[in-house]
C-alpha cells in the first residue's frame, strides 16, 4: 500500500467574489497531524474542502495520496433510519464493522432515528463512520463542535490512535484540539 500523504502548494482560495486566502503551503505524511486555526469566517472549512477535493483553488494545486474521510457539520446519514442502520448503510459499502461504538457512547443510541440526535450524538456518529471508513487522511471539521468533554477525550484519542497507526489529521477548529506532536497553521497570516 502506498504511504498516505497530502500537500498544499501555494494554495490560493476564492469563495463568491473574494479572496479569502493565499500562500498556503503543507505537506503531512503518515503519522503527522495539523491544526488550522483563525476566527470564524477566515476561510477553515473552504481549506479543508479543497483539500477534500471537493472544491477547486483559485490558485495552487493539493497533492493527495491515500483514501480521505471528511468529518463536517453534515454528517451524511439518513435522518429517518435508527443509527445503528444508517451506520450499517456505511459499514456496506465500506466493508467494515464498527467497534468504536462503546468508546463514543454510541451504544445506547443505536435505536434513536437519526433525526432526533442531539448536535454532539450526530457528530459521535459521523466519527464512528469514519472510522469505519479506513481513510487513511482524516480531515476533521471543528471535530469537537457540540461534545461534552467525555466525548472530546474520547475524540481526541481515536485521532492520536490514528495518527499513531500510520495515519494522517489535519484539523480545522478554534478550540483546542489535544494531540501529541500536532503543529499549527494560523489562516489569518495568509489571509488575503
Ligand atoms: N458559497 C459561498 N459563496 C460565497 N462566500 C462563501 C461561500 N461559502 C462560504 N463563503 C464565505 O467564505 C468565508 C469563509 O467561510 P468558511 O466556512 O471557510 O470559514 P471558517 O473559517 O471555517 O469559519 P467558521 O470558524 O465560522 O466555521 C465566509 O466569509 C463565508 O461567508
Amino acid at each position: 500500500m502506498q504511504e498516505a500523504r497530502i500537500a498544499a502548494h501555494d494554495l490560493a482560495c476564492r469563495r463568491g467574489d473574494r479572496l479569502l486566502f493565499r500562500g498556503v503551503s503543507f505537506a503531512l505524511a503518515a503519522g503527522d497531524a495539523l491544526q488550522v486555526v483563525g476566527a470564524n469566517g477566515v476561510g477553515k472549512s473552504s481549506l479543508l474542502r479543497l483539500m477534500a477535493g471537493l472544491a477547486r483553488p483559485f490558485a495552487g494545486r493539493v497533492e493527495r495520496q491515500g483514501a480521505i474521510g471528511l468529518v463536517d457539520e453534515r454528517p451524511a446519514l439518513d435522518p429517518e433510519l435508527p443509527l445503528a442502520r444508517a451506520l450499517a448503510f456505511w459499514s456496506g459499502i465500506d466493508g467494515s464493522s464498527h467497534c468504536a461504538f462503546e468508546a463514543l457512547g454510541l451504544d445506547e443510541l443505536l435505536d434513536v432515528p437519526v433525526r432526533y440526535l442531539s448536535t454532539g450524538q450526530r457528530k459521535r456518529a459521523a466519527m464512528a463512520r469514519l472510522l469505519g471508513q479506513k481513510a487513511a487522511v482524516w480531515l476533521l471539521d471543528e471535530p469537537l463542535n457540540g461534545l461534552d468533554v467525555h466525548a472530546a477525550r474520547a475524540v481526541e484519542e481515536l485521532t492520536a490512535s490514528h495518527c499513531a497507526a500510520g495515519g494522517i489529521a489535519l484539523v480545522a477548529s478554534h478550540q483546542p484540539f489535544a494531540l501529541p506532536g500536532m503543529t499549527t497553521l494560523a489562516l489569518q497570516e495568509h489571509a488575503a
